[in-house]
């Protein structure tokens, strides 16, 4: 049995790195007792505030948000943070090393129905002088580590530093996270989908194209038949693909002319596309590989088709075509 602390130690990581991932892990292990603690923990329902990307935040993404803030600020190795619930960058320790991104809570809609949710990490190299804005804008190729940890029947987190991701699960006697799986592998070929149906009338026509072949099944060109999944909570449809393989997709559409793209490429797309690519999977926009994308605002957003590789090399097949 490796605990966390020790599996760090064998991958031979800076001990800076050590210690940020290790205070990382301390959040997730604060925020999933509160998720467990439920409506007792009082953390449940509406808050009376927006982000600034116009979503209602719920107690719990703010509850999140502050408490991870709060953790990082106590460690002089961050030198700047960046939170979907933070309309700008937040400056931390000027001598520190590392910025680091976060989607706090993710999953929101799933809070109040007991359902999965999860948080999100990306840590990106802290460049010389001020932290601002720009400080962050470096492609995902870049980042020195990406983990999730979702709060399921079982806390898990999935970790990579660039020497293939492995997956811990918080033992909730000890509060220690132990490695569970040290080569996280995700099967080139899958019989599964992820995408959200309701959609389809606003996707773009390769798309279209895509979904309805997989959905004919074995009377399609496909020749075999497909199931799908959806949890509305991207750690929780991540996480199927890295234990099981699976295609996973948040497509531009056309459904809010304002907001074509869903997902958020800093704190979600690019920290996943870490994990997938180092389990050997594959994760790209349609038209480009996700990590190679020059960010331009730390809230930017942009369209994800991620997961076992062949089948993502499928999908991009028909977006090549048009
Ligand atoms: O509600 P929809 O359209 O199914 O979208 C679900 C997607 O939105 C998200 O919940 C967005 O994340 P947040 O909950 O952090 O805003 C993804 O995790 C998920 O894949
Ligand atoms: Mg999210
Ligand atoms: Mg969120």
């Amino acid at each position: 049995m490796q605990r966390l602390h020790e599996s760090l130690i064998q991958q031979g990581l800076t001990s800076e790195l050590q210690q940020l991932i290790l205070t990382l892990a301390e959040c997730g292990v604060e925020i999933s007792r509160l998720v467990r603690g439920g409506a007792l923990a009082g953390v449940l329902g509406v808050a009376e505030t927006e982000n600034v990307q116009g979503e209602t935040q719920k107690k719990l993404d703010i509850i999140a948000n502050d408490l991870i803030k709060q953790k990082l600020a106590a460690n002089p190795l961050v030198k700047g943070i960046a939170s979907e619930e933070e309309t700008e960058v937040v400056a931390a320790n000027g001598n520190g090393q590392y910025l680091v991104c976060f989607d706090p809570l993710d999953g929101s809609s799933n809070i109040d129905i007991n359902s999965l949710v999860g948080t999100i990490f990306s840590v990106l190299p802290a460049p010389e002088g001020e932290v601002n804005e720009q400080a962050f804008m470096q492609p995902g190729t870049r980042q020195n580590c990406a983990c999730y940890m979702l709060y399921g029947p079982a806390t898990v987190m999935a970790m990579t530093t660039g020497q293939g991701t492995r997956m811990y699960s918080l033992d909730p006697d000890s509060d220690e996270f132990i490695l569970v799986e040290e080569r996280v592998e995700v099967p080139a070929e899958t019989g599964e989908f992820a995408i959200n149906m309701s959609n389809q009338r606003f996707w773009q026509a390769p798309m279209q194209r895509y979904i309805a072949d997989l959905v004919q099944g074995k009377e399609g060109p496909r020749g075999r038949n497909f199931n799908m999944r959806w949890i509305a909570a991207m750690v929780g449809d991540v996480h199927r693909v890295l234990s099981r393989g699976g295609l996973f997709t948040y497509p531009q559409d056309t459904k809010n002319p304002t907001k074509p793209f869903k997902l958020r490429l800093m704190y979600e797309a690019n920290p996943m596309s870490f994990l997938v690519e180092q389990a050997g999977g594959k994760a790209s926009t349609g038209y480009e590989r996700i990590m190679e994308i020059q960010p331009d605002q730390i809230h930017q957003r942009v369209a994800v088709i991620l997961g076992s590789k062949d089948e993502v090399d499928t999908c991009l097949r028909y977006h090549s075509e048009g």
